[in-house]
Order: C-alpha cells, then structure tokens, then sequence
C-alpha cells in the first residue's frame, strides 16, 4: 500500500511508514534528492531533451542544439543519459575513450570543443550492449554528473532516454535541471505521448522551454514543394492544449542522416534551431 511505504529515504530509520514516524526524519521528506556535481565544475544552463518515444530524433535534437550553442560562442556540454542506447560518440565520431584521474573523469571534446560524456566513452568496445538493472543505469548517470569534470559550462544538453521510467526519474531528482526541451514527429500518436511528457515534467516541477518537431516535411529537391510525409502535423494542436511554444521544426533531410552517420553533424547546415537556441539565450 503506497500510504505505508517509508518514503523519507533515510537508511537508517526502521519505522516502515513516513506518518507518524518520530525517528531521524521526524516524518519529513527530504527537500531535494539533487547531488552536488563535482567541485570543479561551474555548470550554468541544464536542458534535459526529452521524447515520450524512442527514434523521433531526440539524439539529433540534442546534438544540433549543442552545436548550435557552441557556435554562438557558448561553452556547451552534452550528458548522454541514453545509456542503453547511447548515440552522441557516433554522431560527433569520437573515438577516444574518457580518462579519469583521483579528481574525477574527463570528459571526451568534439572537434569545435563541445565536452561530452556517454556510456560508449567508457565502454571498451562501441558495440558492448548495455545489459544493466535499471538503478545500476541510474547510477550512471548519476556519476556523469557527480564525478566528471566538466568545468565551467554555459549550457548543458541531457540526451534522456526515451519514456518516463527510472532513468529519466533519476535525472530530473538528482540533477538541477532548469528546463526541458521536448521533441515530436508528426503523427497523431504523438499528442498522447507528448502529454505523458508534459505531466511528467510538471510532476517533477521542472519548467518546458517548448517543443520541437523533427522530420516534420521533406522539400523536393526537384521542385522545392515542402511535404508532409507523414500526413497533416498535429503539433499546433497538442501545443496550445498545453499552452506551450513550438520552437523548431527540422525537415526529413538525407543529408542530416548522413551527417549523423558519418559523425559530422559539426558541420550541419541549416537554421531550424534558432528560436530554441534565441530562447534558451534569454532564460532566466
Ligand atoms: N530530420 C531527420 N532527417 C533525416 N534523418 C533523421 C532525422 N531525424 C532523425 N534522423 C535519423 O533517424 C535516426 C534516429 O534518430 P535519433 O537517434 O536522433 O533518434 P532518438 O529519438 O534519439 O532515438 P532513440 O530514442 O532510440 O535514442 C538517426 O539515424 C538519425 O540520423
């Protein structure tokens, strides 16, 4: 029964119920589970980028709000908590692997500077699956953000996972998350996952910066008519249910899915984030 589950997280307290417990936590709930980063890290900005459902081009998203940042002269980072899937060292070809010292782990630079960490920068071998329990993900991800250093940081992208379970439960309690981002696609399924997204986000009391929509049309490259491939967008729609701005919309583009494939999204071509990015600039 959930009224009887000792909810305070204090290990030592052996009262099974938070009601009426007169023990260490005096029936209080702690304020904040959030975990101090590590001591050398001054980390301005955290964006959590978020879908309600994997291959919609969150890992895209992230990357091209990160470089975007990164070319207005930001210093940017990217925390890959898509640790059962992580995309970021291919995306941005990052071969070599994190080194750490007695002061914590480094974190792996892209070739204009960008500081990334990722599962696949500490596996040995890229194609390893991750065959983890859920709280040892967690924990993971929890280390990306207490023991790598980062240093001084003006916006950090979190690539989560898809969903709403453990990891991305993990992610908004221990870190100090100021925003999220939450991309779609067209189809009308989206609204439904996009609520979930929506609630979850503001059951964890964490502000949306807005949506984005990906692969949102495809421009004929013989006659330069936008389509929409995957029928009418239903995002203005699930936009003002939620009172929410719509800041990109980025085209089915081959030549963004080769960038991602070949590791060269650094060099993309296109100005779809901007509002995102004007918008993120003027964050309190
Ligand atoms: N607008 C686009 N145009 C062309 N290809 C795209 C576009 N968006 C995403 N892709 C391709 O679709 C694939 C999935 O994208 P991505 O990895 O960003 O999705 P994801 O939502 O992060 O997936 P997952 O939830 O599995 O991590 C990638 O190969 C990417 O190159």
């Amino acid at each position: 029964m959930e009224e009887n589950k000792r909810e305070c997280g204090d290990t030592s307290c052996t009262e099974e119920c938070c009601s009426g417990c007169e023990h260490a936590c005096g029936g209080q709930q702690p304020d904040s589970l959030i975990e101090p980063t590590n001591e050398y890290n001054d980390i301005k900005k955290i964006i959590g980028v978020v879908s309600g459902k994997g291959g919609v081009g969150k890992s895209l998203v992230t990357s091209l709000l990160a470089v975007t940042m990164q070319r207005a002269g930001y210093k940017t980072a990217i925390l890959d908590a898509d640790i059962t899937g992580p995309s970021i060292p291919k995306t941005f070809k990052l071969e070599e692997k994190a080194v750490a010292n007695e002061l914590g782990i480094f974190p792996v630079k892209t070739k204009t500077g960008i500081e990334t960490m990722s599962v696949n920068s500490i596996l040995e071998n890229d194609t390893d699956p991750v065959v983890w329990r859920g709280p040892v993900i967690a924990g993971t991800v929890k280390q990306f953000w207490t023991d790598v250093l980062w240093g001084d940081i003006d916006y950090m992208f979190i690539d989560m996972p898809p969903g709403t379970g453990d990891v991305p439960l993990t992610v908004f309690q221990s870190i100090p998350v100021d925003g999220i981002v939450i991309v779609t696609s067209p189809q009308e399924l989206v609204s439904m996952i996009v609520t979930k997204a929506v609630k979850m986000a503001e059951l964890m009391n964490i502000p949306i910066v807005g949506l984005v929509e990906n692969m949102s049309y495809f421009t004929c490259p013989d006659n330069g008519k936008d389509y929409q491939i995957f029928g009418d967008s239903h995002i203005e729609e699930v936009a003002a249910k939620h009172g929410l701005d719509i800041l990109g919309r980025i085209p089915i583009d081959p030549k963004l899915a080769a960038a991602c494939d070949k590791g060269m999204i650094e060099l993309f071509e296109g100005e779809w984030l901007e509002e995102l990015a004007h918008k993120l600039e003027n964050m309190k």
